[in-house]
Parts: structure tokens; sequence; C-alpha cells
């Protein structure tokens, strides 16, 4: 608990401290407007944590946590305790859970320390023997710091990171802190260095206390010896404020395009969020600082450099200048630790004193830096730069600018090459493209990103705002259709009666974010064209308005009608109905696959997602996360992890390895969502997350268990075990090991042939064939592949080459034949994966061998891969 926090997740980083004024109420800044929007402005708060999408501040009348944002696994917007006199000191939020730790117990009970935690797989009540100072929680794990012993232990889920296995038992701490997958504490002592254990993407193997402490700085991730006033945890990095000099050091994992710490500034308090840490510069105006990934460098709000306590500032403290950051308490004082040591060439002038740092002079008699030397030279001129200085200065000056120029021709022409490598194998033939055929586009062939101006012109139509405000009624709130995360969709009627669906982009503070995603999606759609995938009609940019104007689609979202409360709605998609929009969407996501050039990742496929027109047809929407592939779509991107929690592939969350089978992955979840109209994460639920509670049955064989127990079975079940074994492997933990869409696609339509050939569907529905706004009715009979062999369990491992199976011709795919499908489906991963589980569990294979051979299939692992094999065999 600090007087700054950072919440980090899909929706946005968003940086939360404490005023300047001392009045204790929070101020926020970043693009998750859940959080921003809810952060409560008459709650004074004695410090602030937060988590994936979420920041709790500890109220400062009641001692207790009030939480807000967007998680589903803590209650927000009220104030959490446990028991009614349930008072805490200090709280600390994790990945997706908050853990509080009650003040002192009296009497008998004085040795036992209380903590209450509340989240996913965290829920409970915990007691400990001894007094526990404080506490620190990681991604899915808590450590707590002995008062006594001054020791640390850890509790929680310990598979990523081993903490608790690597805990060092001998060493005694001032204090700790728990970033994702790892810990790091200040020793006691003298020398205040900083040990770490757990796990670093960086580093190869996990980082043991003893290989800091015995075999010296080996790797250069380690903690820095220096020594540190006080230090946190990022996801897989972390950051210290060094005694001496109060400037600041990062270690561990450095994310690609990250900035660096700032150099020279001196930092009173630290936070990290998951790939970027923001400090509070010691100056009077109290502006944080921050580095790393994805979030300004400079934040616009002044913030408290601490917590104001009501005690008197304890030994190796200093009062902080309450002339500049009062505490509106009377007689609280914000304590800062008072820095130790002077660098090799100062000396200490002025000792901490309770009221004032400790200060340090230069030896000039000594100078050895260029700091020394310009300060020496200031104070023996009187402040004229003696020649000396410049004669020193001016080599490292022409040196530094030299370097940069250097250095930013040699990243322009790599990159410069790398995209020409990479588009050597693409060609975007116009045929590809449906009703473009312009000359423009045949200049563009190899070229990922085309003007937007041309493809504006090629498809969508600029609309004003006056007409899209004229069309739906103002915006007025009778014609919101939804709501998503960035943007607020309206119905609307065009002059010429077309009824449209307008996508405005909520205007936010992160209006670079919103801008990138509505480009994104205006580009992507512009460029592509299948029955299965959202229409884009239009847009319209004016001053910060965005707005995107799409087919509407009568039915809503499939999300709306699997979890509907209303019986009604629910039973509107009976299981054909489901299967089908399930057949459909894998069509439109395996047309983004393999057939758009390059190919497109979705990156955000989920129920909301997936929207059903008035004949009850599904069509993926919502491209604002989507990215353009590269043309050989085996190599992974790397990419910050993007999507929606419960949907997120595991491989690319944790390695930011996002291929093509991240979007299966979704899938798969998607398939478990319809199976059991389950929400991804559904926290009513004990097991809340649908791929750990529905595979393990569907593994045991026991799918009935799985079903939606809101729509009455089929008479037959074959067809839907069928998909449940289909959603288990599009889930697998390994990308390799999930089938490609191309053949999700084909054994689900088998699946479907299978359903509607079985007695308990009187009258088979016939979905729509949609071309292009064009409506066919296609009653082709199904009878043919409902004879199929129900014992086929997998139609994607199994798929029989012999029999020329083709899908009921109502499935649109207009410009891919399913033979062409087939044939790049023979040799994939289906049949990698069947080898390596027949490798596995036949032979008895070890951990060691397991991972010897997947290093062996997918080459020599990168740290972060090699984190990943950790993590997950
Ligand atoms: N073309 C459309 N026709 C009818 N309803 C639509 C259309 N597009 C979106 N909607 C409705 O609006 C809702 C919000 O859509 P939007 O794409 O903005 O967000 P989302 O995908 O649900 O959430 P997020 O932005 O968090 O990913 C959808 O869930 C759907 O119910």
């Amino acid at each position: 608990m600090s007087s700054i926090a950072i919440s980090y997740g899909e929706n946005g980083p968003v940086f939360c401290g404490l005023k300047s004024d001392g009045s204790h109420l929070a101020t926020c800044y970043g693009s998750n407007p859940a959080i921003i929007h809810a952060t409560p402005d008459h709650l004074h708060f004695l410090g602030l944590t937060a988590g994936n999408g979420f920041v709790c501040g500890l109220l400062m009348d009641s001692n207790q946590p009030f939480c807000w944002g967007n998680t589903e696994f803590i209650p927000m917007g009220v104030s959490l305790q446990s028991s009614r006199n349930s008072e805490y000191l200090e709280i600390s939020a994790g990945d997706h859970h908050l853990c509080g730790l009650r003040k002192p117990l009296m009497g008998n009970m004085r040795n036992t320390s209380l903590v209450d935690c509340w989240g996913y797989n965290m829920t409970k009540n915990h007691d400990f023997d001894g007094q526990i100072q404080s506490i620190s929680a990681g991604s899915e794990f808590n450590c707590g710091l002995f008062a006594q012993n001054r020791s640390v232990f850890c509790w929680g889920d310990q598979t990523s990171s081993n903490v608790i296995g690597l805990i060092p038992k001998e060493l005694m701490f001032k204090t700790i802190a728990a970033g994702g997958f790892h810990v790091c504490g200040i020793l006691e002592g003298a020398h205040s260095s900083v040990v770490c254990w757990g796990t670093s993407l960086d580093l190869e193997e996990e980082i043991s206390v003893s290989s800091v402490m015995y075999a010296g700085q080996l790797n250069v991730d380690l903690a820095p010896l220096d020594p540190m006033l006080s230090v946190v945890g990022g996801k897989f990095h972390a950051c210290g404020i060094r005694s001496y000099d109060r400037a600041v050091v990062c270690w561990g994992y450095t994310v690609e395009r990250s900035t660096p710490p700032p150099l020279g500034v001196k930092l009173y308090e630290i936070a990290a969020g998951d790939y970027f840490t923001c400090g509070i510069i010691a100056e009077t105006s109290l502006l944080p600082v921050c580095w790393g990934a994805s979030f300004p460098s400079a934040l616009p709000l002044a913030v408290s450099p601490g917590v104001c306590k009501a005690a008197p500032c304890a030994r190796g403290f200093y009062e902080f200048n309450n002339a500049t950051a009062p505490c509106k308490s009377p007689g609280s004082h914000i304590c800062v630790p008072c820095s130790s040591g002077c660098s090799s060439e100062m000396y200490e002038v002025i000792e901490c004193s309770g009221t004032m740092d400790r200060q340090c002079g230069y030896n000039c008699s000594s100078c050895g830096s260029s700091e020394c030397i310009k300060n020496c030279s200031q104070v023996a001129s009187g402040g004229i730069k003696s020649e000396k200085f410049w004669s020193l200065q001016l080599p490292i000056i022409v040196a530094e600018v030299c370097f940069a120029v250097f250095l930013v021709s040699a990243v322009a022409l790599t990159s410069v090459l790398y995209v020409r490598y990479k588009l050597r194998n693409c060609s975007c033939s116009v045929d590809s493209r449906k009703g473009s055929g312009s000359s423009s586009f045949r200049k563009e062939s190899g070229k990922i990103r085309p003007d937007l101006d041309e493809l504006k012109i090629r498809r969508a139509q600029k609309f004003t705002y006056e007409e899209l405000e004229r069309a739906t009624d103002g915006f007025k709130d009778e014609s919101l259709v939804g709501r998503g995360s960035f943007s607020c969709v309206f119905k609307g009627v065009l002059k010429d009666g077309t009824i449209v669906a307008v996508k405005r982009a909520i205007v936010s503070s992160d209006m670079k974010k919103n801008s990138k995603e509505f480009h994104t999606e205006l580009d992507l759609l512009s460029r592509l064209n299948h029955a299965h995938l959202l229409n884009l009609l239009g847009y319209c940019e004016e001053g910060g308005e965005r707005l995107l104007v799409y087919e509407f689609m009568a039915n809503g979202s499939l999300h709306q009608h699997i979890h509907s409360k209303s019986k009604e709605m629910k039973e509107q998609l009976d299981w054909v109905r489901r299967v089908t929009i399930a057949v459909q969407a894998a069509r439109g996501i395996e047309y983004l696959h393999g057939y758009a050039c390059p190919p497109v990742i979705h990156r955000d496929i989920k129920s909301s997602n997936i929207l059903i027109d008035e004949e009850h047809n599904a069509r993926v929407a919502d491209f604002g996360l989507s990215l353009l592939g590269p043309a050989n779509s085996s190599s992974p991107l790397a990419e910050l992890p993007a999507g929606t929690l419960g949907y997120l592939d595991p491989e690319y969350y944790r390695l930011h390895y996002l291929t093509t089978k991240s979007d299966v992955y979704s899938f798969g979840v998607l398939l478990l969502e319809i199976l059991s109209g389950r929400k991804a994460i559904d926290m009513q639920y004990e097991e809340g997350n649908v791929v750990e509670w529905a595979v393990p049955l569907i593994k045991a064989g026991d799918v009935e268990a799985v079903l939606d127990p809101g729509l009455k079975p089929p008479s037959d079940l074959e067809a839907l075990k069928r998909i449940a074994n289909i959603a288990s492997k599009c889930v697998r933990m390994r990308g390799k090991e999930r089938p490609s869409m191309d053949k999700v696609t084909t054994a689900l339509e088998r699946a479907l042939a299978q359903l509607m050939g079985s007695p308990c569907s009187e009258q088979p529905i016939l979905p729509t064939e949609v071309v292009l706004g064009s409506s066919r009715m296609h009653k082709k009979s199904s009878q043919r592949s409902g004879n199929r062999s129900t014992s086929e369990t997998d139609g994607a491992d199994t798929e029989d080459q012999r029999i020329e199976f083709r899908a009921p011709s109502w499935i649109t795919f207009p410009s891919v034949a399913s033979s062409q499908r087939r044939k790049s489906s023979v040799s994939e991963s289906d049949l990698d994966a069947k080898n390596i589980e027949t490798r596995n569990v036949g032979n008895g294979t070890t951990v060691g061998d397991a991972l010897r051979s997947l290093v062996e299939e997918i080459g020599p692992a990168s740290p972060q891969e090699h984190l990943y094999l950790q993590h997950n065999f």
C-alpha cells in the first residue's frame, strides 16, 4: 500500500495517487474508463493499491478497503469487511484479488495475525501465528513479513513462480514487494541490499536467493548490489530507489519499445504496473514520471509523496515538508525514508535529522565524474563554467549526438528490411477481394497497409456527424442498443431508410487509443469481405468524434441470447441454431486466418462480438484490437496482450506470443460457452472459469454435465459430444497443439449435420446464405450427413479423406471450396498433437523429456518460451 498505485490489464493502464493537497482524496489518470469514471471524489484514503482492471483504497474513517473499476472478482463500490469490526492496517492487490492485513490483535490473540482476502481463487480468512508487519500481493499469491524475526512467508498459487518453494528462510528483511511472478526484499542491516526470488522472463532459471547471494552478479538481470530505500515489483521486472541518490534502478524483463528509467532524477515513491513503473519526482511539483511500455512518460497530476500517518516519524525517516504536501488531519505527517551513504566522490554534509534528509556534498579534491566537475567548477568560479569543464563535456556531447544519429538510422534501416522480408511471400491478389477489382488495389500488391483514404473511397461511405446524429435521433438513450468498453452502439435510420448500427467511441482521456482502435477497425473492415463478418457501411471522423456505421444486426449479440435471464430469449437459440452460429462464426474466423492477405488475427473473439441478424445468421464483429499477422501465419508476433479476460490465450498472455492459434483458443472458450450457457468467467460458480470447469468433465466423458441446463438436450448427444471435444482441443495450453480454424470449421460442420439429422430436430433450421447483402435460401437435405458414424468423436482428428463430405450448401463460404480447405488441414497440428499425446502418455515420458521434445519441435527457446515451458510443464 502506498500513496500511488497502478492498475493494468486489457482495458488500459491507470495511475492513481492521493492528491498532493493532503486531502487524502484519490485522483487517477489513464485509459480505463471504468476506473477513471468511478474514482470516488468524496472518500478519504490512507493508501492505495491496484490490480488488473481495478484500484482499491483503505478508507480513512473505517479502515476498510473500498475498490472501484471493472473486475468481477472483488465487490466494487462498497467497503469490504470480513466481520463487523474488521479494521485493516494495510491492503495489497494481486492480479484479480485483494488481501487486507487486520490491525494487530490484543490480549491472548496478540501473537496471531488475521489476513482476509477477496477475489479469484483467494476469498478466505487466514489466521497466521506471529505478528505480521506488512503484506504484499503478487499475481496469484501473497507474502507477509513477520515483525519479530523479519522472515518472509508466502501463500497462494505458486505454479508459475515457485515463490513459496524458494523463500530464503535464513534471511531477515526490512521490507518486501511482490511482483507478478517474483518477490524482492530489502535485507536488514546497514547495506540494505536487495534479493529477489521467483521467476523472471529474462532468466532461464528460477531466481533463487542462493545464486544471488553466493554466486554474485552472474546475471545482469538480477537485482543490483546498490543499497535501496524501497522496491516495487512489476509483472516480470522490479525497480528500486537507490539509497544514496534516490535514483531509480530497474532489473528483470523489459518489453520491446520500453522507455528506460529516467536518469538523474530523484524519486520519493514508486509503484509498478505490469510492464511499466511510475515514480514521484522529488521536487515541489510532485508530478509523476513513468517509464516502461504503453504509458505516457509524464502525467499531469500532482500526488502526495507518501501516506499521512498520525505517529511521529521513526528513526531513519524524515518528515516531508508540510508546506508542499500538507496533511490535513492535525498531528499527522508524511514520513519519507532518509537517504543513506554518499557516492564515492561525496561526503555527508548534513545527517538525517527527522525534519530533513541527509545531504551529501562533492569532495572537489577527488572529482572523477562530470557532475562533480560541473558542481565544483560552479562553486569555484561563482557559477561561470570553467574551460576545463567544457573541454571534458564537449567530446561527450558530440559522441552522444553521433551515437543517437547512428542508432536512429540503424533502427530505420532494420525496420525497412524486416518489412520487405516479411512481405516477400505475400501477394494480395485482386481476386481475393470481392468487388474491388480496381487498378489502384493492384498497384498496392504486397503493401501491408494501403492508404486509409483509398480504402475509405473503395468501400466505406463518409458520413457527416449531423447525418448520424439525425439518424440516431440525437444519440438518444432510446436508440442505444449496446455498450462496449470504449464505445456505445446506437440503432439509426439513414435518409434512404437503411437501418444501421452506429458505434460511437466514448470520449476518453486516451484519445490515441480510441483513435487507434477506430482506424484499425476502419482499415480492416474496408479490406475484408465475408458473409460472416460484420459489414462496415461508413464512418465519420470529425473533431474528437469517431463513429463507425455498420449493418444493423436485429438479434443483437450471441452473449445477449445465451446469458439472457429471460427463458424465452434463451430458447430462441436452440441447439441447432447455436451450433449453426458456431459454424458461421468459425467460417468468418477461418476466412480471417486463411484467406485474408496478410492474415488477420482478431484478438477479441467472444460471445458479445458474435452478432446475429434477423435470420439468426452470425457475423463476427469488433475489429478494434485486430492485427495483421505475418504472411507466414505460423510465425508469432510479439505483442502485448490485449483481449478479454476468460477468452485470452494463456500462451499469448504470458509470452506475448501471438499467432492465429490465439483466436482458436478464444473460439474454444466461445464453444464451451455455447454448450454450457456459462460465461467465460462466472464467479457465481465455485469453478468460475469455464475452461477449468468444463474440460476435465469433457475429458472424463461426462459431456452431459456440461450442457446448458436451460435447453432441452437433444435425443442424440453425439453431435454435442463431438463439439465438446473440438472445444477442449481448441483450449489446449500450447498453440501448436490446437487445431487450425479450417479443421475446427470442418469438424463443426459435421457435428451440425449430425445434429440436424437426429430425430429431435423435427424442423431443421435452414440458415440463410448471406453474400453481400443478398439472401438466398438453400433447402439442401442433411440426411446424408446425419447417418455418419456417431462413434467419431473428433472430426478434426479423424477426418476421413475418402468421403468427400460437403457441408450443407447453406453454410456460406463463397471464396473457398471445402476440398481446398481440407487440403490445408491434412498434415497439421492435430496429427502432431496426437503424436505428442501418445508420446507423453504411452512412453511414460518425464517432464525433462517433454521439455526437450517441445524445444525440438519449436526450435531453440527464447527466454519467453523458456519461461512458458517452465510454467506449464
Ligand atoms: N451492428 C450491430 N447491430 C446491433 N447491435 C450491435 C451492433 N454492433 C454492436 N452491437 C451491440 O452493442 C454491443 C457493444 O458492442 P461493442 O462492439 O461496442 O462492444 P463489445 O464487443 O460488446 O465490448 P468490448 O468493447 O468491451 O469488447 C454489442 O455487444 C452488441 O450487443
